[in-house]
Order: structure tokens, then C-alpha cells, then sequence
């Protein structure tokens, strides 16, 4: 047996510089991201997780029926594979996994690639992050009310994720006797489906601008709760509800995107047509949840910097405040993942 030779102190000395650091694979994984990201996105423009949810396919098959390189895609499917969408092999055949036959494969109630591909098309916009980050001139459109409609893969793509949260969140606060429901901006109508299955009594309206009602009531069908449902397409500035005229009134995901001022304008709008004694539901990504991990949410605020005008996360206790202002006392606070839901009740 020989010994390894010792290295010269000088070398052991400037070894230590680099072998004593802390761990840097997580900064690689980091900085890498961006590729994961469109490789992902890339499979998904192609088809490759709908085209082999029929059946299995080699990749030189695959290849021909997506008119795609052999070698490229052979690589790709490679990176799905280590990312656990795919599973085979070249010569035998890829087949999806279950994750990707659920959330990847166009058709699939839980499609998410319409929302997926939404995120991506934010490419541009995180590219600049850095200009951003020197003047702060912000001009995203994510939060504009002119851009509605233009943004249906983000909202109504998040449908599969967002029902599970808001059926959550309903099952979390109780028994409701939801009555006649107002989901303001409803975009795919989540809101209102869970409240509608936990109240077999509840009647909703359901409104927000016609390409997002389209898919409401697509959902809302799927539920099969369509028959209590009315959906009114309307600007959320004009819109046509008496005062007084609902025993409940949704708000969700809508002031982060809108930012203070509108989320307040909303949240008096919402006062105005809730009858006294009836039940306002604010559900939103909120800054600092007490006692709830961030998860995301540093994350989600930076990107509402990026996309929106005005955006941005907002704290519970600045929607109370708002709340309180429309007089509407705060009631209950529940958290679900990412989404606090906060209760009141109109004075
Ligand atoms: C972030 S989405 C929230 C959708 C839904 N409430 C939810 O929880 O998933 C915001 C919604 O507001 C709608 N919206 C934005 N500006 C609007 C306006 N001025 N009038 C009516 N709807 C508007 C958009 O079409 C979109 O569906």
C-alpha cells in the first residue's frame, strides 16, 4: 500500500480556500433555473406529454410525429426524465408519469400548461429585472383592467390549482349559509363553485369580462352547480348590482394584482352591494400570514413588481383597515398554502 502523498502546505493552505466554503449547489441550482424552466416549456409547446399519453413511443418515433430533431429531442426527453415527467427510454418507448399525465397532457381536467405557458411568456419581463431593479419604472400589465381577457391562461390555467385552495378555505370556515353570492371578478369561478357545493342552497353570480366567463361557466358545468349560477360580464367600475343585494360577496386574488387604490375602490364596491349583516370573503396572497412560513411569497412580491403597474402584496392588516373603512368589521383568518381568506361582516 503506498501512502497519499501529503500535499505542500502551500497547497493544502490555498486548497482550504475552496474546499472549506460552504456548499455551493444550491447557487448552481439557482442560477440554472431559467433552463429548467424552458426545457419544460419546450416540451410542452411540442406536445411531448400529450403526444405520449396515447401510447409509448421511441424517441425516434416520437421525433417524426412532433417533426422535431432526433438528437435534441433525445436529450430533452432525457432532462424530463430526471425531472420525473417521463419514464422508458429511447428504444423501448417514453411514457408520461403520473404527475405529467395529470397537470401536463392537453385535454386533462387539471391541465396546467395554459397557465404554465403564461408564466414563461414572462420571460422578457424577468430579463429586465436588473434595469428595473436601478430606475423602479414599473409597467406591467398583469394588474391592468385594460389588459383583462389577455391574461386567461394565468387565471383560468390556474383553475386546477385554484379550486383545491378555494374549496379548502370554504370547508375551513364551517357551515355557510351563502345565500345570494357575488364572485367579483370570478375569473374561472372557483370561488363560487365551492361555495355553491358547500351550499346546496347558495345562488351565485358570477362576474368578470366575457373571455373569463366563458370558462366559469364551463367549470361551473363540470360541477354540475351551472343551474345556480347567473354570470354577468361587467367593468368592475360600473357595475350593474343594486345595493344590499347579495348575503354574500367574493373578492379573491384580485387587490395584490390591482394594488391599494382599486383594492380599496373593490372592497367598497363589495361593501355597497352586501347586505347589512352579510358576508364579505377577501382571498388573497397576503405579505406576512402570523405564524405561516413564507413559502413563496417574497417571490410572488418581486413578481408582482415585475408584471404589474401597481401590485403588490399586501398585509392582512391593510385590508382589515381597508375593510373597516367600508364598514365591514374582520371576522375569521384562514390560511391555506399560500392564500389567507379574511371574513367580515357588513355593518
Ligand atoms: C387575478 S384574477 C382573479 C380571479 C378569481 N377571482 C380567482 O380567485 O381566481 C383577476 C380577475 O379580475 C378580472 N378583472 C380585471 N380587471 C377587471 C375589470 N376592470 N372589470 C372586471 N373584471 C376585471 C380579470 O379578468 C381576472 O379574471
Amino acid at each position: 500500500m503506498t501512502d497519499t502523498p501529503t500535499p505542500p502546505a502551500s497547497v493544502a493552505t490555498a486548497l482550504a480556500r475552496y474546499t472549506e466554503l460552504p456548499d455551493p449547489a444550491p447557487l448552481l441550482a439557482l442560477n440554472f433555473g431559467f433552463a429548467r424552466a424552458r426545457a419544460l416549456g419546450t416540451a410542452l409547446d411540442l406536445g411531448v406529454f400529450t403526444a405520449l399519453a396515447g401510447a409509448p413511443r421511441t424517441t425516434a418515433r416520437l421525433a417524426g410525429d412532433l417533426g422535431c430533431d432526433a438528437r435534441i429531442l433525445g436529450e430533452l426527453l432525457q432532462v424530463l426524465e430526471d425531472f420525473g415527467l417521463v419514464s422508458g427510454d429511447g428504444a423501448a418507448g417514453w411514457s408520461p408519469t403520473g404527475t405529467a399525465r395529470a397537470y401536463l397532457v392537453e385535454g386533462a381536467p387539471a391541465y396546467l400548461g395554459d397557465h404554465f405557458d403564461e408564466v414563461l411568456a414572462q420571460w422578457d419581463r424577468w430579463s429586465a429585472l436588473t434595469p428595473l431593479a436601478r430606475s423602479g419604472d414599473r409597467g406591467g400589465d398583469l394588474g391592468d383592467p385594460a389588459g383583462r381577457g389577455r391574461h386567461r391562461g394565468m387565471f383560468a390555467g390556474a383553475f386546477p390549482l385554484a379550486v383545491r385552495i378555494a374549496s379548502g378555505v370554504v370547508a375551513a370556515l364551517g357551515p355557510v349559509d351563502a345565500g345570494r353570492v357575488l364572485d367579483l371578478t370570478c375569473g374561472s369561478g372557483e370561488w363560487g363553485i365551492a361555495l355553491a357545493g358547500a351550499d346546496p342552497r347558495a345562488r351565485v353570480t358570477a362576474h368578470d369580462d366575457p373571455a373569463l366567463l366563458a370558462v366559469a361557466r364551463e367549470r361551473a358545468a363540470e360541477f354540475g352547480v351551472a343551474g345556480r349560477f347567473r354570470f354577468v360580464a361587467a367593468d368592475f367600475g360600473r357595475t350593474p348590482f343594486a345595493e344590499g343585494e347579495f348575503d354574500t360577496v367574493v373578492m379573491a386574488h384580485a387587490g395584490r394584482f390591482a394594488g391599494r387604490r382599486t383594492a380599496a375602490r373593490l372592497i367598497r364596491e363589495c361593501a355597497r352591494v352586501l347586505r347589512p349583516g352579510g358576508t364579505l370573503l377577501l382571498a388573497d396572497i397576503m405579505r406576512t400570514p402570523p405564524g405561516q412560513p413564507p413559502l413563496g411569497r417574497p417571490m410572488l412580491a418581486l413578481s408582482l413588481l415585475v408584471n404589474t403597474e401597481n401590485g403588490g402584496l399586501p398585509e392582512a392588516d391593510e385590508y382589515r383597515a381597508l375593510m373597516a373603512e367600508a364598514g365591514i368589521t374582520a371576522k375569521e383568518c384562514v390560511t391555506r398554502g399560500l392564500v389567507t381568506a379574511l371574513t367580515g361582516e357588513r355593518q
